[in-house]
C-alpha cells in the first residue's frame, strides 16, 4: 500500500508536539490562577468566593452540554476547522480575561469580575473541545503505532502546563502586578494556535494521500461520530454510570483543590507566595527561564523513568537503564538541592510538584493496570489515598504530614486516571469512545462547577468573622472545613469505585483482569 505521512515516525512525533502544545497552553491557562490566588484577591479586591466564582465559570457552558455539542461540531467540521474555531475561542477567552484584569473594561472590582467570568466561560468552551479534538488527532496519526505512548505524552504536556503555570505565575506577577501573568498565559495559547496552523498543512496533506490511496478520510469515518442512540445506551449502562459518577466526584476533589493548594500551603503552613532569591535558578539572568528549565528536565526524567526501562526486553538492560537514569536524577537533585529546599517552603512551587509527579507515576500505574489488571480495586485505593491526603491537610497541623498528604494526593491523581481512562475503553466499544469521553467530561464539569466555587464560598463562610483581619494581613484563612469536605468526596469516590467493581462482576467487562489477557 502507498505510504502516507503518518508512516514516518519523525513526522508523527512532530505532529504530536505541534498539537500537544495546545494542551500545554490551555492547561497552563486553566490552572495558573492557583499560583496567584492571594495576589488576585489583593490586586482585584475580590473575596475567596469571587475567586471561586471565576474558576467555576470555566465550566458554565459545559454543564449545559457544550462539550457534547462541540463533539458533534467536531464530527461535522473535522479537525482543522473545529480546531481553529475552538482553539480560537480559548484564545479569545484568555485575551478577554487578560484585558479584564488589566482594567481595559474598567478598573472597578465588579467590572473586572464580570469580564473575568466572561473570559473564563469562553475559554472553557474552547478548552474542553480542544481536549477532545487533540485526542481525535492522536488517534488519526497514531492508530496502529505508538498510540498509548502518544496519549501518555500528550497528557504529560498538559500536566507540565498545569505545573509550570502554577509555579511561574507568581514570578510573572512580581511586585503584585497580576496582569503580566495573564498576558503571558494568553500569548502561550496564541503561540500554540500558530503551531496548530502549521499542523493544518500536514493534516491537508495526509487527507489528500489517504484519499489517493483509497483510505477513508476523517470526514467519511462515521463510526466515531456522536449519536443520541449511543448516548442513551451509555447512560443506562450501570458500569458506565458508576465510572462517569466516579469521574465527576474524583476530579471534583482534585482539580478545584489545585486551584487553592498554593494558598492553602501559604495560609496553613506559612509558606511564601513569592520566591526569595535563594530559590531562584537563573538562566541568562532570568528566573522564569530557570524555572522552565528545571521543569522541562523534570519532565524528561519523569518520562525516561517510565518509558526507557520498559523499552528493553532483558531484565538486566531494564535494571541497568533504570540505574543510569536514577544516578543522573540524583545528580540533578544534588546540583539543585538549595533551590529545591527553598521551593519546598514556597506555596506555588510545592503545589506545582503534584501535577509534575503525575507525569512520573501515571505511566507506571498504567503499565501495572495493563499487566495485573485490578483497575476497579486501584481506583478504590486511589480514592482512599485522597481521604488520607485531605485528612492530613486539614485536621492535622504538622508540615511533614502535610508533605505526606501532598505526596498521597499526587499518587491518587496518577492512580485513578491511569486506571479510569483505559477502563472506559473496556466498558464502551472503541468507536463510541468519543461519545463516552464527552459524556464523562460533561458530568465532570457539573462537579467542577460546584466545587471550584464551593471551596471559595465555604472558605469565606467559615472565616466570616476574621475576613477583615485576613485582608489586613493580621491572620490567615482556616482551610480545615473546606479540605475536610474534599475528604468526604474521597469517601464517595471509594464507594463508587466499589460499586463499579460490583457492577463489573455482573456485567463481565473484566475491569479486574490484565489487559494482556484480551
Ligand atoms: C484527561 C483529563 N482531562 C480532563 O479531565 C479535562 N476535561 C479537563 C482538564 C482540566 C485541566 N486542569 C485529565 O487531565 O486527567
Amino acid at each position: 500500500m502507498q505510504k502516507t505521512l503518518r508512516d514516518s515516525a519523525a513526522l508523527r512525533w512532530l505532529v504530536l508536539i505541534l498539537i500537544s502544545s495546545l494542551l500545554f497552553s490551555t492547561y497552563w491557562f486553566y490552572d495558573f490562577y492557583g499560583g496567584i490566588k492571594g495576589l488576585m484577591e489583593r490586586g482585584m479586591g475580590i473575596s475567596s468566593e469571587e475567586y471561586g466564582r471565576i474558576m467555576s465559570s470555566t465550566t458554565y457552558a459545559n454543564v449545559v452540554g457544550m462539550i457534547i455539542l462541540g463533539g458533534i461540531i467536531l464530527d461535522r467540521w473535522g479537525i482543522r476547522l473545529a480546531g481553529l474555531v475552538f482553539g480560537g475561542l480559548s484564545f479569545l477567552g484568555a485575551i478577554i480575561s487578560a484585558a479584564a484584569v488589566a482594567g481595559w473594561f474598567g478598573d472597578d472590582k465588579s467590572t473586572m469580575l464580570i469580564w473575568s467570568i466572561v473570559g473564563r466561560i469562553i475559554f472553557g468552551i474552547g478548552m474542553e473541545v480542544v481536549c477532545v479534538m487533540v485526542t481525535r488527532t492522536i488517534v488519526k496519526w497514531f492508530m496502529g503505532y505508538e498510540m498509548a505512548l502518544a496519549m501518555a505524552l500528550n497528557i504529560g504536556f498538559g500536566r507540565l502546563g498545569t505545573a509550570m503555570g502554577m509555579a511561574v505565575a507568581p514570578d510573572l506577577a512580581a511586585g503584585g502586578f497580576i496582569s503580566p501573568a495573564f498576558s503571558f498565559a494568553a500569548i502561550l495559547i496564541g503561540i500554540s494556535l500558530v503551531f496548530f496552523i502549521i499542523y493544518i498543512f500536514f493534516d491537508i496533506k495526509i487527507d489528500k494521500q489517504r484519499a489517493e490511496s483509497g483510505i477513508v478520510t476523517e470526514e467519511e469515518v462515521d463510526e466515531e461520530k456522536f449519536r443520541f442512540a449511543d448516548f442513551k445506551k451509555l447512560i443506562t449502562n450501570r458500569s458506565f454510570i458508576y465510572i462517569a459518577l466516579l469521574c465527576m466526584v474524583f476530579y471534583s476533589a482534585v482539580f478545584p483543590l489545585l486551584a487553592y493548594a498554593p494558598d492553602l500551603l501559604v495560609n496553613k503552613y506559612g509558606f511564601s507566595y513569592e520566591m526569595g532569591s535563594d530559590g531562584e535558578f537563573l538562566i541568562f539572568g532570568s528566573a522564569i527561564l530557570g524555572t522552565a528549565f528545571i521543569f522541562v528536565l523534570l519532565l524528561i526524567f519523569g518520562l525516561s523513568f517510565s518509558m526507557v526501562p520498559r523499552a528493553f526486553k532483558s531484565n538486566t538492560h531494564k535494571l541497568l537503564s533504570f540505574l543510569v537514569i536514577s544516578t543522573l536524577f540524583l545528580g540533578y537533585v544534588y546540583v539543585l538541592r538549595d533551590v529545591f529546599s527553598e521551593w519546598l517552603l514556597n506555596g506555588p512551587k510545592t503545589a506545582s510538584l503534584i501535577p509534575m509527579g503525575t507525569i512520573l507515576f501515571t505511566p507506571i500505574f498504567g503499565s501495572i493496570v495493563d499487566k495485573k489488571g485490578k483497575a476497579a480495586t486501584l481506583m478504590m485505593i486511589g480514592s482512599a489515598l485522597l481521604v488520607f491526603a485531605y485528612l492530613s491537610l486539614s485536621v492535622f497541623n504538622h508540615v511533614y504530614l502535610g508533605y505526606l498528604g501532598l505526596i498521597s494526593l499526587g499518587i491518587a491523581f496518577s492512580l485513578v486516571p491511569a486506571a479510569m481512562w483505559p477502563a472506559v475503553a473496556r466498558i464502551v466499544a472503541e468507536n463510541r469512545l468519543g461519545t463516552a469521553y464527552g459524556t464523562m467530561f460533561t458530568f465532570q464539569n457539573w462537579g467542577l462547577a460546584a466545587f471550584f466555587w464551593g471551596i471559595g464560598a465555604l472558605l469565606d463562610f467559615v472565616n466570616r468573622y476574621r475576613l477583615a483581619d485576613i485582608e489586613a494581613g493580621l491572620t490567615n484563612y482556616d482551610y480545615t472545613i473546606p479540605v475536610l469536605m474534599l475528604a468526604l468526596l474521597g469517601v464517595i469516590s471509594a464507594w463508587l469505585a466499589y460499586k463499579l467493581k460490583q457492577a463489573d462482576k455482573l456485567q463481565g467487562y473484566g475491569l479486574e483482569n490484565p489487559h494482556t489477557s484480551n
